[in-house]
Order: C-alpha cells, then sequence, then structure tokens
C-alpha cells in the first residue's frame, strides 16, 4: 500500500517508508492512497478477541510491508506492557454514557496505545535496514512521556522532545525529565505547544538538516500513530453491540489525531454515528467547524494543559478529504495559515466536515463541574482532559439519547492531581511503577525559541549525525 502527502507533491512511500518518514517533504501528512475497509463479518469476528489480536486485524492491512510474523510478536509484545488485561477497558458511567479508558499503559496516557507499538515498528525496520534515526517531537505534555518511554535505550534512535517550558503538569515534566538514558533529551523550549511543533516542521523543512540527522516523528504527523490509534475505536464498539448497531464517540481533542484515527475507522467500515470534537478553550476546531474560519489566536493555559493548542496538525488530514484529495488547495490553505494564522474552508468541504463531525469547546468552569459531579455521583475520578470529552457528549447525548456514547478517557487522574484535587477534593495516587517519580533526579535543556538554537542543540548530541558521514558505522 502506497501513501500520498496531502500537499501533493512528495514521493509516494510505503508503509515502513512512511513510518521512518514522519512528516512528507513537501511540508505535508501522509496518508493511504485508499481505504482499506472490514467487511461486517470481520468486525463482528473481533468479538471477544484479546486487544492485541484485534490490534493485528486491524492495523495488518495497513503494515502490509511488514513481515506477518515480526508484526504479530511486537503487537504482542506492546499491550503485554499495559497494566490492564483488557489493555483499553470500557466502564459505564451513566445511561448509554461509557468512558473508554485508554490509560493503563507505562505512562498513563492515551498515547502509550500507539507509542509502545511504534517505537517497536522503528527499531524492526531500521535494524532491518541497519540504519539510524534522530526523533524530534513537539509535545504539550503527554506524547513527549511516552516517547521517552518507548524509545529509550533504543541502540538505533536519538530522541530529542521539545516541550513549553512551564506548561506541562510536574508529572508529565517528571515523566521526561528522569529518564536515565543517553538517547533521549527533554527540552524546554521558552515558548507554548504551538511554537514546539512549529519548531519541530521546520526542522523537517530544513532539507539538509533532515538529511544530516536522518530524521524521524513520533508525533501524530506520522501515520503509524494513528493506524495504532484505529484499534480501539473496534474494540469499543464491538463490546458494545457493534456492528450490529452504531455507536458515537467523543474525543477530548487538541492535534486532531485521536478523533482522526475514529474517522478511519468508520472509513474502514465500522458503524460509528457521531465523532464529537471536545475541546477546551484553546477552541479553534470548534469555532472553524462552526463558521468555516480557522483563525489561530494564541494559546491559553487551561487546567488540560495537553490539549492547549491552536494549530492542529491533523485537520489537514481531514481537510485533505474534504476537498476531494487535492493537494493544491491543501497547499493554499496552509501557505494562508502560516502568513495569515487564518484560513477559510470552502462551502463544499465545510458541508463535508460537518456531516462527519461535532465539536464544541468547555470552559474551565465546567470541566471542574464535570469533575466534580462525576465524583460525587458516579464515584469516578475523571482527569480534566476527560471531563472535556464527558462535559460535551453530554449535549449530544441529549440529542440522540438511544445511541451509546463513549468518551475517549485519555489520561489517568494522577497526571494532573491539582486539578483533580481542585474539583474533588482527593489527590489521586500514582500507580506504584511511578511511586516515587517525584524524588528521581531531572535531566532536561531550557532552549529559546529559535530554530537554529534548537539544530545546533539536536545536532550536538545525535549520534546520527556522525553516523550520516561517509564512512562512518551505522
Ligand atoms: C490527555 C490528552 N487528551 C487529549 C489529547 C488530544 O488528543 P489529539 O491531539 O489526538 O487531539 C491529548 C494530546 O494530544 C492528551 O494528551
Ligand atoms: N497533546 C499532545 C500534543 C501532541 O500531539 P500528537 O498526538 O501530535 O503527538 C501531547 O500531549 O503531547
Amino acid at each position: 500500500m502506497l501513501h500520498v502527502s496531502t500537499r501533493g507533491e512528495a514521493p509516494a512511500l510505503g508503509f515502513s517508508d512512511a513510518l521512518l518518514a514522519g512528516l512528507a517533504r513537501d511540508g505535508g501528512l501522509y496518508l493511504p492512497e485508499s481505504w482499506p475497509t472490514l467487511s461486517r463479518e470481520a468486525i463482528a469476528g473481533l468479538a471477544g478477541l484479546p486487544y492485541a489480536e484485534a490490534a493485528k486485524r486491524v492495523i495488518g492491512p495497513f503494515a502490509s510491508d511488514i513481515e506477518p510474523a515480526a508484526f504479530s510478536d511486537m503487537v504482542d509484545k506492546a499491550y503485554a506492557s499495559f497494566r490492564h488485561p483488557a489493555v483499553c477497558p470500557l466502564v459505564q458511567l451513566g445511561d448509554n454514557l461509557f468512558v473508554l479508558e485508554l490509560f493503563h499503559g507505562p505512562t498513563l496516557a492515551f498515547k502509550d496505545v500507539a507509542m509502545q507499538l511504534l517505537g517497536r515498528l522503528m527499531d524492526h525496520v531500521l535494524e532491518q535496514r541497519g540504519q539510524r534515526a534522530t526523533i524530534v517531537g513537539a509535545t504539550s505534555g503527554d506524547t513527549g512521556g511516552a516517547a521517552i518511554e518507548a524509545f529509550r535505550g533504543l541502540r538505533r534512535v536519538d530522541v530529542f522532545i521539545l516541550y513549553p517550558h512551564g506548561r506541562v503538569s510536574e508529572v508529565q515534566r517528571r515523566q521526561m525529565t528522569t529518564a536515565a538514558a543517553d538517547n533521549v533529551h527533554a527540552v524546554a523550549v521558552e515558548g507554548d505547544f504551538d511554537d514546539c511543533q512549529a519548531l519541530v516542521k521546520a526542522m523537517f523543512n530544513h532539507h539538509g538538516f533532515r538529511d544530516q540527522l536522518q530524521l524521524s516523528g513520533v508525533n501524530s504527523i506520522n501515520w503509524a500513530r494513528i493506524v495504532a490509534q484505529v484499534v480501539y475505536y473496534f474494540t469499543a464498539a464491538v463490546s458494545l453491540g457493534g456492528p450490529h448497531r452504531p455507536v458515537n464517540f467523543s474525543v477530548p481533542t487538541g492535534n486532531f489525531g485521536d478523533v482522526l484515527a475514529g474517522w478511519v475507522a468508520k472509513t474502514m467500515g465500522l458503524p460509528v454515528g457521531l465523532l464529537n470534537v471536545a475541546t477546551n478553550s484553546n477552541d479553534i476546531l470548534a469555532r472553524a467547524i462552526a463558521t468555516g474560519r480557522y483563525e489561530a489566536t494564541g494559546v491559553v493555559a487551561t487546567t488540560s494543559p495537553s490539549m492547549d493548542i491552536q494549530v492542529s496538525s491533523n485537520f489537514e488530514r481531514v481537510l485533505f478529504e474534504a476537498y476531494g484529495r487535492d493537494g493544491t488547495a491543501i497547499r493554499r490553505l496552509m501557505q494562508s495559515l502560516s502568513q495569515s494564522k487564518a484560513f477559510t474552508i470552502d462551502a463544499v468541504p465545510l458541508e463535508r466536515i460537518r456531516s462527519e463531525f461535532t465539536a464544541s469547546a468547555v470552559s474551565e468552569e465546567a470541566v471542574k463541574a464535570e469533575m466534580s459531579a462525576t465524583y460525587k455521583d458516579a464515584g469516578y475520578t475523571l482527569d480534566p482532559h476527560t471531563a472535556i470529552g464527558i462535559s460535551s457528549a453530554r449535549g449530544v447525548l441529549k440529542r440522540d439519547p438511544a445511541t451509546p456514547m463513549v468518551v475517549l478517557g485519555t489520561a489517568h487522574p494522577a497526571k494532573f492531581p491539582d486539578a483533580v484535587v481542585a474539583a474533588t477534593g482527593r489527590r489521586p495516587e500514582l500507580p506504584e511503577h511511578l511511586a516515587d517519580l517525584l524524588d528521581r533526579p531531572e535531566r532536561f535543556t531550557v532552549l529559546p525559541n529559535q530554530q537554529a538554537a534548537v539544530e545546533d542543540f539536536v545536532r550536538s548530541r545525535a549520534r546520527a549525525a556522525g553516523a550520516s558521514r561517509p564512512g562512518a558505522a551505522a
């Protein structure tokens, strides 16, 4: 299966090449040339399977150039690292209201579901090719910890994670800064998440640097990240009666990767009713879907820091589909975004987007009220991100009470203890493997929000910089 860029000017790549490329060379994002589908029988056949087996059936058609035995082994190992036997269990909170708990992996966030597999896939492909990679990633808090956990100690990769200095929770920061491994580097950038993400994209678009360092990415710009996130939409829907009845999903959204994975599941044949985009006060997506005007107004800090994002990478993939896969149109929109921080979605693509996604923004007061009420009424402790998904879902449930609503539980409450204490009066405990996290020594580097400074730092630490010189060992 080949993968094409949303901007139409980069070479089409197979799965393994797209995996290593991260961002396409024309600045676009890869997605498959055509969508594989699963029949109703194949979807029904996922019922009762262990999560890893379901993952093999859903991801397998995409990862067609990885040998099946090696792929199967990597999937088994990835999901053996989760603390819950169901990997991503469903918990019922009310009438037709469910939380899909995606936080039972090593770093307590949904990012582990994809990252535990991505680390293994990348290591496997690099090993086979005798290559190295330098991974650069941007995080608003969770991707960074999950990437560092998945890649620390690997021989063939160095990892550089840029996070906004002072704008992630203490637990999130320490998950990035306390990994005792020489190949991982936590970089605190004096800026916000959008600045970090723009720096990562700028490094990819600097082709001399990209080639010298053999850059690769682990953000959801990497197509393999999205693919791995598709699986839990299938497992959740099937355990609620799919494919024989539709299921709605509400997704706490920032970079649009997770909700895009739901759209992919639907496109593959899963009967999904509504895909609800739930945002915090950084509501660019809710505004864009309501008005057609996508306009970045500056990131504001909230109690759900992982969603403090304005420029939402994966929206570009949806625009590409909504514009009938017209790379020229996408280049025009993205040029407008980089020049004037805004663009207007044309009427026909906007209607297509509205037919697939609903959206609403949740205020800080409503997040706290949701956390407090859910704790009182259902005895369930929410993290602030999941609370946004629930609060926004309640509006959809009122309109469509007969369809099960699954809210993606994207983080464990113990990652955000201050917000949880403020809303519930109860301090959530970190699981045992992280119990001493706050006592571990930290290592990080503070850098200005300047591409040259970040590139100099990466170049000075990355082993691939040396490996790329003629005659150097792989
Ligand atoms: C806890 C949490 N919830 C929600 C999100 C939003 O997910 P996405 O960026 O895929 O929209 C993120 C980060 O992206 C996150 O870390
Ligand atoms: N919320 C994310 C931001 C990066 O998202 P990604 O899915 O593109 O990696 C985070 O926690 O880092």
